[in-house]
């Protein structure tokens, strides 16, 4: 790969409703979007995840630009690369820092992808043209209300619904929706809100037939949830604990976990996405796309990273109106039925829609490779 330049666009974007989760709400996304440009002009895209403050992991926007432009963008900019495949050797001098990381490494995987003519899917060794989605729906105000919600997702044909949950607006909420909609493929994510001195109060969420408990312990706890399984049978999937190859391989190898949420920022790029997968797949651990309220260009790379044969399980990659009035790629990401069909023009698939790039960028910068 030939790499000439990167242009590090900053945007800001505003949900259509606020998020709430067990951390609390927020409306504004600030991201960055990546833009690596080979000697031919030919360009590939990547979009940061981080959000503004560190209460999902520890990195924040400010941070991601602080690890890019003066670690990361000079060690891509160091020699040549022939594979995506070889930036997490390039960037492993650099401690975590993973969704920094994960938005160059985008950029380079979209910009191969389309050196070789070939959709991002296909240059990954996904295998659907079909993806099945989710829905997450953050904390509401009140059980009606998420009652209502849920409906209106469920009219729309997502196939699997994920609620969020914290102390206080757990159990009660997890009845109210099962006595309303006693079928539907149920989830819930706790974010990290309860310690082990709840196992008694979540194995209460046993009698529901949940798919999974997201996250219910600590971020950085393995240990703990390997006791939590053992006590309760709803399957727990790993989120926040999961950072690398290495924390995947450990939490199945101890029981913490029975399904994994891979979500590409947090891992540290698509390459290792692909290798926990491919993990997973030996050990039989079914695994699911996780969102991070992306962007169009993000979204992209969920949807070509969720045609790989263990993603089992319906993601949180939901359509762009979901999220936002207008987004930045074109078409922008719908779903029908339950599904997004994945788009097989070269790279990510989606074009960029210049006129909302531009409305939105706050600032951009030109740096020579
Ligand atoms: O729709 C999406 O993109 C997923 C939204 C979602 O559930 C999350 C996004 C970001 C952080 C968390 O609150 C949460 C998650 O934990 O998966
Ligand atoms: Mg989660």
């Amino acid at each position: 790969m030939d790499l000439d330049h990167i242009i590090l666009r900053k945007l800001k974007m505003t949900l259509r409703d606020p998020f709430t989760t067990s951390f609390g709400s927020f409306i504004d996304k600030e991201f960055f979007v990546i833009e690596l440009v080979n000697v031919s002009g030919i360009s590939g895209w990547g979009e940061s995840v981080a959000f503004s403050s560190p209460w999902y992991t520890e990195e924040t926007v400010q941070t991601t630009e602080h690890m890019m432009k003066d670690f990361l963008i000079p060690l891509l900019g160091q020699k040549p690369i022939h594979h995506p495949d070889e930036i997490l050797e390039r960037f492993a001098p650099i401690r975590r820092n993973n969704m920094a990381k994960a938005a160059i490494e985008g950029a380079v995987w979209d910009l191969y992808a389309r050196e070789h003519n070939q959709p991002l899917y296909k240059s990954l060794g996904g295998e659907k043209n079909k993806i099945d989605v989710g829905i997450s729906i953050g904390i509401q105000s009140s059980p009606d209300e998420l009652i209502k919600k849920i409906g209106a997702f469920l009219d729309q044909g997502y196939k699997r619904i994920k609620i969020k949950i914290k102390p206080g607006k757990d159990i009660d909420v997890v009845k109210a929706v099962r006595d309303h909609y006693p079928d539907v493929p149920l989830m819930v994510d706790a974010n990290s809100a309860y310690t082990l001195e709840d196992s008694q109060h979540l194995k209460q969420l046993d009698d529901y037939n949940l798919l999974m408990i997201e996250q219910p312990l600590s971020h950085d706890d393995m240990i703990d949830h390997a006791v939590l399984q053992k006590q309760i049978k709803t399957p727990i999937c790993l989120d926040e604990s999961i950072n690398s190859f290495e924390d995947a391989r450990k939490a199945i190898d101890i029981g913490a976990c029975k399904i994994i949420n891979i979500k590409i920022g947090r891992v540290g790029g698509l390459t290792v996405s692909k290798k926990i997968h491919d993990y997973c797949a030996k050990r039989a651990i079914p695994v699911w796309c996780g969102g991070m309220l992306e962007a169009g260009i993000g979204r992209a790379h969920n949807i070509a990273l969720t045609t790989l044969s263990q993603f089992t399980l319906p993601g949180d990659t939901a359509g762009s109106s979901r999220y936002w009035t207008q987004d930045i790629i074109t078409p922008e990401v719908t779903v029908k039925n339950g599904e997004i069909k994945v788009p097989e023009e070269p790279g990510i698939g989606y074009k960029i829609n210049w006129d909302a790039l531009e409305k939105f960028t706050v600032s951009e910068e030109k740096i020579k490779l």
